[in-house]
């Protein structure tokens, strides 16, 4: 890659000095599969990247070896930096990136608002709704770190992080309420094997990336009964019918549910045994329980924990989500998964349309 997104026009301060000061500077926060793997589409765009982890052992390893071992075992990086310092991290970085679990998001950014560069966009790459509170991450963001939601934008799409860290081709979404913000985020992570669309429904796309993990969890629970294809269909298509009711009832626009961040990660997620959530709902339709399903799949599963807030989130809207509902059933130990199917077409008859 040559010369790389430069640091000028919108949203900007000043560049930092020195020899980087053509390169636009990004910290990734979270060392794990994405946060790598997107670290890399960074850098291979031409950024200055520099990853911020918990492991010190992780970031040595990054920042010498150029790999992670850890979470995408074989991939070699390009070359960046990484350290557990949050300020060495933060000094300096135009875009910020949030790749933790969703449910220490909050806990993750707020000791860092004093380090944020004044004007910094934050990019969320995270896949899940913050228990307790209900809320989508860049909303989790914007209060976290006290900035204004309109710097706040989420990369979401079909984007299993080992694929993308072996250079497969594939696109994914950029949306922010603010079109500069987004087009400043997509210019940053446009490579020749990633490439980023923009879109300004922030409240679809993330709700997308959320509920989408439920609906994995489902097809994976449906599989490990040993149910084929056409249930794993008719949960594909089911689920996004559940994902566009509560879009819809939140103000998101239905076209987006057709798109990357909605038809396009719902089939990556259910169909690959890449996907943690089809994984872990694998596990758990074998026998496992939630426990074991957790240890043998490794890494975050979010849908197991974003369940409960989108269940929630669709209670408090009057939406109706049959599957999540059972997913959350499932997890919670209350309903037993081989009733599950039966529970779910003993429903009344209904227009498809609703
Ligand atoms: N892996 C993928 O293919 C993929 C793709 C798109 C989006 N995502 C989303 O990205 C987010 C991160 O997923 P991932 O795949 O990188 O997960 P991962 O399990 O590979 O890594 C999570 C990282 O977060 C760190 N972490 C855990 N608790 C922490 C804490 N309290 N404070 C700081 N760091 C902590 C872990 O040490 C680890 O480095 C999730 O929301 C996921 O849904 C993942
Ligand atoms: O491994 P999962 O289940 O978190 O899914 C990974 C990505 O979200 C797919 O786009």
């Amino acid at each position: 890659m040559s010369g790389g997104p430069e640091v000028q026009g919108d949203p900007g301060t000043t560049a930092p000095g020195g020899a980087e000061a053509s390169r636009l500077r990004v910290a990734v926060l979270g060392s794990g599969a994405w946060g790598t793997a997107f670290a890399m589409v960074l850098a291979d765009a031409g950024c200055d990247v520099v990853l911020w982890g918990r492991d010190p052992e992780v970031a040595r390893s990054v920042t010498e070896d150029h790999a992670n071992p850890k979470r995408l075992p074989g991939v070699v990086l390009p070359a960046m930096s990484a350290t557990t310092d949050a300020a060495a991290a933060l000094a300096g970085a135009r875009i910020v990136v949030a790749a933790v679990p969703s449910q220490v998001a909050r806990a993750t950014l707020e000791p860092m608002r004093d380090l944020l560069e004044p004007g910094a966009v934050v990019v969320s790459l995270m896949k899940g709704i913050e228990l307790s509170t209900d809320k989508r991450m860049t909303v989790v963001i914007a209060e976290a770190l006290d900035i204004p939601a309109a710097r706040v934008a989420v990369v979401s799409g079909p984007n299993l992080a080992r694929e993308i860290a072996q250079r497969q081709v594939a696109a994914s979404v950029v949306a922010a309420q603010d079109e500069t913000t987004a087009r400043f985020v997509a210019d940053a992570c446009s490579a020749s094997y990633f490439r980023p669309y923009t879109n300004d429904d922030v409240v679809g796309v993330e709700l997308c990336g959320a509920v989408k993990n439920v609906i994995a969890l489902a097809v994976g629970m449906a599989q490990g009964r040993g149910f084929g294809w056409n249930t794993t269909a008719t949960l594909i298509t089911r689920g996004l019918a559940e994902i566009t009711r509560l879009g819809m009832a939140l103000g998101a626009r239905p076209e987006t549910f057709a798109g990357l961040a909605g038809m396009g990660d719902l089939v990556a997620t259910c169909a690959s045994p890449l996907s943690r959530n089809h994984t872990l709902g694998k596990h758990l339709g074998q026998g496992m329980s939630l426990d074991e399903a957790i240890a043998a799949t490794g890494g975050t599963a979010e849908g197991v924990k974003s369940s409960a807030s989108v269940l929630d989130l669709a209670r408090t809207h009057g939406v109706d989500m049959p599957i999540t509902q059972g997913v959350v059933g499932v997890i919670s130990g209350k309903f037993p998964i081989d009733e599950l199917g039966a529970a779910l077409l003993a429903r009344p008859l209904k227009s498809e349309a609703v």
